[in-house]
């Protein structure tokens, strides 16, 4: 393959005839995107034909063809991101487990014919059916906007008309169409289907397509009987053609051109996508509310058999008991429990964008960050600025040689300019701007070939025309020290070729080392040269042998202005900070010790190799930092602290990131990262600002404590309102509450309880990791609902003393309005005293609480004295009772504030509101 700066001659537009002008009319091409995916196969067609069926070309659409595509065949959107329709949005609400529940509960209640009870049931239903498909309406809409300021583009050849020149630039991936031609490099996400033009040292991640998660190699084909063969085997495995990229695929390294061959819904992925979504790994989120929320349903499906068997078995009762022991059931499901959690992950995650322009991609990632209690994150690019600035090059023995830089940046003139990146690397970028300043001319070679940096092999080659040796190439290679040690015979030293013995080799390590560890970034340069290979083998990695060492390079990249803060900040929340980086343990130390960050002991990559998951989980738990990881080390280490019991964050922002950020509880990148870092992380950080980090973290544990307040308040009086209710059902001879009214009840806590949704938790809440943990919900809720069941049945003395007919049928209206007022007092008295994590005196509550409490004193008060009192059998209560009321109203207040107290100085109490980690 050759190339001239000048855009010269180039294999496509040689072999790629079709020009601008003998395009055909966009009416008139068949529509290859149609036929890809049924039948005629596309694939199976040389280049030229297939470029000319799908009337393109390689210098790109014209902006005007584009325009009438794109109104042809629709916007590059995946059906699953388009908005989800009304009904759809509310049905997928009814599939929630509670909401399922309820809704079996209603059934049994009509099959026995207690109409009201199902009615009612219904009702509650419907409210927290719309309640929540419209919470999550907003949350999707507001995320939605959020997303697009993070949106994906890709780099398109286009001409703004027939004679101009084709010009290479951004455009949102969703305006790509067919016969678009695209510019791929590492990081980038493969944007629609296409088939490859020209690619060099291309390797994609398809393990979204395959669930192959090593890179696999692509590159176009032109040979027949390869073509032939694609075109025989027609749809089937079409991800494992070398000529075609997938859309779900991205690029992990090389680079390549290619044309645009179906969008939207026509591609592979999105026809993979009508089958059952792959399932994401189960989160923190996924692990605490889930968890929760299956363990009070396994609970609830247990009380109405239960009631039913006590009822009858104690007071002979039959079938029409069935009706309160459903209502009773009813009463002790947190209904709520998806419309809170939706609701306050929202409301927190659009506060969070406005307040510190970070970006939740996913809501419940908001929880994740809350309960994080590890960060890794790499090194360049995040802790560093990634601006990298030539310090020094030195030859192999130690003497400063500009030679070395000027070696180097050939490198990375030709592995940039052949590889046609659509991104250039910031080290490559530092290397031409230090040759530049000397103002030393690097176009009096000429590339062959080159082989793109790779963050595992950690070289890059360029292949050159030897200046006057006909018939001999010159290979340069730059890299990692280490790395391109290992494939060099022979060092240079004040410009004399000498022996790589083991002694020099350890020199040169520890040379390296001492650079390192003064903040810079190395590279070693090497170079060979050899006879030309013939045109018709590719250079590749197995060429890089018997290479001499030239010297190496210092690069300093300086540390991101806001990292040391924001390392501070995030230990100070009790967030541990690791670091897992490619580059050399003593940059990574050194970069560490610059943001005040104790590295201790560092591990490299080949430590993690030669340890099994159990002794990595081990090392992980202690070491701060991890160098020389190549992208599956990282992704390892990830797995390892997860395994450990911790709640890992990843703060990643290149191709050499993606395994970790998948493998995270809750993937973070900077806004400047490569698409598919983005496209993978939970959290985007829109702002340069580091001590986002921490402002997100603080809007998390925000969230879980809000959820937590919510689940133990609701269900603490929950379980105190079902033990007084069966208590009172085997001592009196009547119903001690009318299903109807258990339901209406019911409905106002729910209600009222929505308004955790926008508490403001105590400080020392936002101090420590928030995990929901069951079994500290579990025993507040035990403690606090006996206490809440004991006031109940205080209230049934005072009852008994002040309603006549009190043991028989007379006194049952009465009995049913009492408990009735008695019971929405209490909840509103728990809501005010039982809401901050620390001392009942902390803080005012915020406005939603402090209307909803009183909403529901004055329902419970005044609602058994309204007209609807009769319809729902209630009735007025004597003054006696009212006074009676108010002492064990006052006693129930003073328990609770004891016992609040009591707890919060206990073991479990101190752990925080939402409970901190074991
Ligand atoms: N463009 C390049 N050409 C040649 N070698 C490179 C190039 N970029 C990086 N290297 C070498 O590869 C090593 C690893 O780089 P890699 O990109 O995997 O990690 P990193 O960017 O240093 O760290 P991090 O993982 O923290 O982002 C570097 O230390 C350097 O020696
Ligand atoms: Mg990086």
């Amino acid at each position: 393959m050759t190339w001239a700066p000048d855009g010269g001659p180039r294999p496509l537009a040689r072999t790629a005839g079709p020009g601008a002008d003998d395009e055909p009319e966009p009416d008139a091409w068949p529509g290859a995107v149609e036929d890809f995916g049924g039948g005629r196969e596309t694939a199976g067609l040389p280049t030229l034909d297939f470029l000319r069926l799908i009337g393109g070309g390689p210098r790109g659409l014209l902006e005007s063809q584009a325009e009438e595509r794109l109104a042809r065949y629709g916007e590059n959107v995946l059906p699953a991101q388009r908005s989800v329709s009304w009904p759809r949005r509310f049905l997928r609400s009814v599939r929630d487990p509670f909401t399922a529940v309820l809704f079996c509960l209603a059934l049994v209640s009509a099959a026995v014919t207690a109409w009201t009870t199902a009615c009612v049931i219904m009702a509650l239903v419907v409210v927290s059916c719309v309640l929540r498909s419209s919470g999550e309406y907003r949350a999707d809409r507001s995320a939605a906007a959020l997303r697009d300021l993070v949106a994906a583009t890709a780099t398109v050849r286009r001409r703004a008309d027939a004679g101009s020149p084709a010009v290479a630039r951004e455009v949102p991936v969703d305006q790509l169409v067919p016969g678009d031609v695209v510019l791929l490099g590492p990081g980038d996400l493969i944007p629609a289907d296409l088939r490859l033009l020209r690619a060099t040292g291309l390797t994609v991640h398809q393990a979204a397509l395959t669930g192959e998660s090593a890179p696999v190699a692509k590159y176009p084909v032109e040979t027949p009987a390869l073509l032939g063969a694609a075109a025989d085997r027609g749809g089937a495995d079409r991800d494992a053609w070398p000529h075609l990229c997938l859309q779900g695929s991205s690029v992990a390294s090389g680079s390549g051109t290619a044309v645009v061959v179906a969008t939207g819904e026509r591609t592979r992925f999105a026809a993979g996508l009508r089958g059952p979504s792959p399932r994401r790994r189960a989160s923190a989120f996924d692990r605490s509310v889930h968890g929760i929320s299956w363990s009070l349903i396994r609970f609830m499906l247990l009380t109405p058999p239960l009631v039913f068997l006590a009822d009858a078995g104690l007071r002979g009762r039959g079938v029409e008991t069935l009706p309160f022991a459903v209502a009773v059931a009813v009463g002790l499901t947190p209904e709520m429990l998806p419309v809170v959690v939706t609701t306050t992950l929202a409301r927190g995650a659009s506060l969070l964008a406005r307040t510190s322009e970070v970006i939740v991609k996913r809501l419940p990632a908001l929880h994740d960050l809350g309960a994080m209690d590890v960060l890794c994150t790499d090194k360049t690019g995040t802790l560093t600025q990634d601006r990298p600035v030539v310090a020094c090059h030195v030859d192999a023995g130690g003497r400063d040689d500009p030679d070395v830089l000027h070696w180097a940046a050939v490198n990375s003139l030709w592995t940039l300019q052949l590889a046609e990146l659509p991104m250039p690397d910031a080290l490559d970028e530092a290397l031409l701007e230090a040759v530049e300043q000397r103002g030393d001319g690097l176009l009096d070679h000429y590339a062959v070939a080159a082989l793109p940096f790779d963050p595992v092999r950690r070289l890059a080659t360029a292949v050159l025309r030897t200046p006057g040796g006909p018939g001999l190439h010159t290979l340069v290679v730059k890299g990692s020290v280490e790395a391109v040690l290992a494939r060099c015979v022979k060092r240079r030293a004040d410009g004399r070729d000498g022996e790589l013995d083991d002694a020099a080799r350890d020199e040169l390590l520890s040379a390296s080392t001492e650079l390192a560890e003064q903040g810079l970034r190395v590279l070693a340069v090497a170079a060979a040269e050899r006879p030309a290979k013939p045109g018709s083998s590719p250079y590749a990695e197995s060429d890089e042998y018997g290479l001499t060492l030239l010297g190496m390079v210092g690069l300093r990249d300086a540390a991101a202005d806001t990292a040391a803060a924001a390392v501070t900040a995030l230990t100070r929340r009790s967030v541990t900070v690791k670091v897992l980086t490619g580059d050399h343990p003593g940059t990574a130390a050194r970069a560490c010790r610059d943001i005040g960050l104790d590295p201790g002991e560092v591990v490299t990559g080949d430590t993690v190799d030669a340890l099994d998951d159990d002794a990595l989980a081990e090392l992980a738990a202690t070491t701060t930092v991890f160098a020389r990881c190549t992208p599956t080390h990282k992704a390892r280490v990830v797995r390892a602290l997860r395994a450990g019991g911790h709640v890992t964050g990843f703060l990643g922002d290149g191709v050499n990131d993606l395994p970790a950020l998948d493998a995270c509880d809750v993937g973070i990148c900077p806004r400047d990262a490569t698409a598919v870092a983005r496209e993978a992380a939970d959290v985007v950080l829109a702002s340069k600002d580091l001590t986002a980090i921490d402002h997100a973290v603080v809007a998390g544990r925000r969230s879980s404590a809000n959820i937590a307040t919510y689940l133990r308040i609701a269900l603490s009086s929950n379980l105190g309102n079902v033990i007084a209710m069966l208590t009172a059902a085997l001592l009196l001879p009547y119903l001690p509450m009318l299903p109807v009214q258990v339901l209406v009840q019911n409905l106002c806590f729910d209600a009222a309880q929505l308004a955790f949704a926008y508490d403001r938790p105590a400080a020392a809440d936002l101090a420590r990791p928030a995990v929901l943990r069951p079994r500290a919900i579990l025993r507040f809720v035990t403690g606090f609902g006996l206490i809440n069941a004991l006031a109940d049945i205080a209230t049934f003395g005072v009852l008994a003393l002040s309603v006549r007919g009190f043991a028989t049928g007379d006194g049952q209206a009465a009995f049913q309005s009492g408990w009735f007022t008695e019971n929405l007092l209490t909840q509103a008295l728990v809501m005010v005293l039982l809401r901050t994590g620390r001392g009942v005196a902390e803080g005012r509550a915020p406005g939603p609480i402090r209307l909803t409490t009183s909403a529901l004193a004055v329902i419970g008060i005044l609602l058994p004295l309204t007209p609807l009192a009769p319809a729902l059998g209630f009735t007025t209560l004597p003054l006696f009772y009212y006074a009676l009321l108010a002492a064990v109203l006052m006693s129930y207040g003073t328990a609770l504030v004891m016992a609040k107290t009591r707890y919060d100085a206990g073991p479990v109490g101190r752990q925080g509101l939402a409970g901190s980690k074991p």
